[in-house]
């Protein structure tokens, strides 16, 4: 009779070998099939799909010692050494002299809970009453190796007590055993020849004919492959490149520049008054270096700052202090490599923009970092307006896929006026994106800027959360494998 399977010779293999040893591990049916356990394996579950064979996966559950347990299995749980060492009513200071303060410590919770001791005013009173412990027949019973909770003679309380001190940990070993099915050994009754079957064909079985006379494995276009996990881009990166893109579509340069940076360009080019709470130690990350200060820009911020220079403005009054300005620190915002870059370029027009990171010392929480990326831009040209601004930030915002785009009044001592740049999403309402407006004079007359600029600073981690649909920004930073896994490769 021929068989109505269509089995492959590694399954035909298999299934004799199965009708030999009955049930078998896949070491002992791979040994007896002459295969490699993976090509057995392979083999047995296609039989299985058939119904041929059977794969069956039994866990046990395990449990180890961890170091900590190995320890006190051999010498006593703490409160054990601690009741044992004592006579009578101890205070607490000398426990920690006679055991170690971290033995003493760990001792006198436990020896109150199992109620071998009770605490009265610092001094440890023995209750009489230290029986042997579940816990600790369990953990006698270890010996060293891993252990079921029926070996242990242990309930589930005991374990989870155990686990919970981080005695012991929980493994799981998984065991596979392969067996034949009823209709497999019918088919092997029924007489199976075991013949070589080709899977991929060569140029040589073409060109000698022999391809006509062998018998071709057929081709299972149910069987699931395996996931493959290409290489792509970090999804926060690939969102940065898209912004960069945009930029660089709408014609702007890119700058880079130093995480260093003296007070000068990150504060006081900024027209950011020298006793400003952003420039705190709470908030910002000081070094202990220092920069010069540039010489011909030195004395007009000075001026700026202190009286208005030569402008109608007041500035800010006091004394503007070189010695704080040439302080170094880490950038707190890329707006200081965007007003050096007008700085050293003040002939219009000027585009640019740059995608860094900033570092501000913040309290890490799922909505902030002490490091972040920003994306700065700014425009300088002769009939350059407020207008222009909103207009642009609007088309970078359309461009990255937000349709509803709208500014709130803000304040920063560098722009007037200044806006929030905030975009709607369903679910969120409107999100704050960032901060943008037009440079002060206090800002752009000391370093010889004649024209307006527009200028913006916006955060990119928040505008990646929105886009990536996390609540949590830390995400984007600890690159999760299997989050990564399930990233899309492109923008769909
Ligand atoms: N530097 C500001 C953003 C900003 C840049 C440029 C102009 C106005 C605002 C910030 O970090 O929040």
């Amino acid at each position: 009779m021929t068989p109505k399977y269509n089995i492959t010779s590694n399954e035909k293999n298999v299934l004799i070998s199965l009708e030999r040893l009955g049930k078998a591990s896949p070491g002992e049916l791979a040994g007896k099939a002459g295969m490699k356990v993976e090509t057995a394996m392979q083999a047995a579950f296609l039989l299985e799909e058939k119904g041929l064979a059977e794969v069956d996966e039994t866990v046990t559950e395990n449990y180890e010692l961890t170091d900590e347990g190995r320890k006190y299995a051999s010498e006593g749980l703490p409160e054990r050494m601690v009741i044992e060492g004592i006579s009578g009513p101890t205070p607490m200071q000398d426990l920690k002299q006679m055991f170690s303060p971290e033995v003493a410590g760990i001792a006198t919770g436990w020896l109150r809970r199992k109620g071998w001791a009770n605490i009265e005013d610092g001094v440890v009173v023995p209750t009489g009453k230290a029986v042997t412990g579940k816990d600790e027949q369990a953990l006698a019973k270890f010996n060293g190796q891993a252990r079921t909770p029926g070996e242990l003679e242990a309930d589930a309380g005991t374990i989870a007590d155990l686990l919970k001190r981080k005695l012991a940990v929980r493994k799981e070993d998984k065991h596979r055993s392969v067996s034949i099915t009823a209709q497999g050994l019918e088919l092997v009754a029924s007489g199976i020849v075991i013949e070589e079957e080709v899977a991929q064909i060569s140029s040589e079985m073409l060109k000698s004919g022999q391809w006509k006379d062998l018998k071709f494995r057929p081709y299972n276009i149910h069987t699931k492959p395996k996931p493959v996990y290409g290489a792509k881009s970090h999804p926060y990166q690939r969102l940065i490149d898209q912004m960069r893109r945009i930029f660089l579509d709408m014609g702007f340069t890119e700058i880079k520049g130093e995480v260093v940076q003296s007070s000068f360009w990150n504060f006081d080019s900024l027209f950011q008054p020298q006793d400003h709470p952003a420039r705190e130690m709470q908030d910002t990350f000081h070094l202990s270096s220092t920069s010069e200060l540039p010489g011909e820009y030195k004395d007009n911020v000075c001026a700026m700052h202190e009286y208005g220079g030569d402008t109608d403005s007041t500035g800010w009054g006091g004394t503007w202090s070189e010695e704080i300005a040439c302080r170094n620190v880490l950038r707190t915002h890329t707006t200081a490599l965007t007003i050096r870059y007008l700085a050293d370029n003040p002939e219009p027009p000027v585009k640019a923009f740059s995608i860094d990171r900033a570092y501000r010392r913040e309290t890490i929480d799922p909505t902030h970092t002490p490091e972040f990326e920003q994306l700065e831009g700014v425009v300088m040209d002769k009939d350059m307006s407020f207008a222009n601004l909103l207009g642009c930030l609007k088309e970078f915002y359309h461009r990255m896929g937000f349709e509803d785009v709208r500014f709130r009044p803000g304040y920063f001592p560098y722009t007037e006026p200044s806006v929030e740049p905030e975009v709607y999403v369903d679910g969120l309402g409107w999100v704050e994106l960032g901060g943008a407006g037009v440079f002060r004079k206090e800002v752009t007359y000391p370093l010889g800027i004649k024209y307006p600029v527009l200028a913006w600073g916006l955060g990119v981690s928040r505008l990646a959360m929105l886009k990536l649909g996390l609540k949590d920004l830390r995400l984007l930073y600890q690159s999760d494998i299997d989050w990564l896994r399930r990233s899309e490769i492109c923008q769909l």
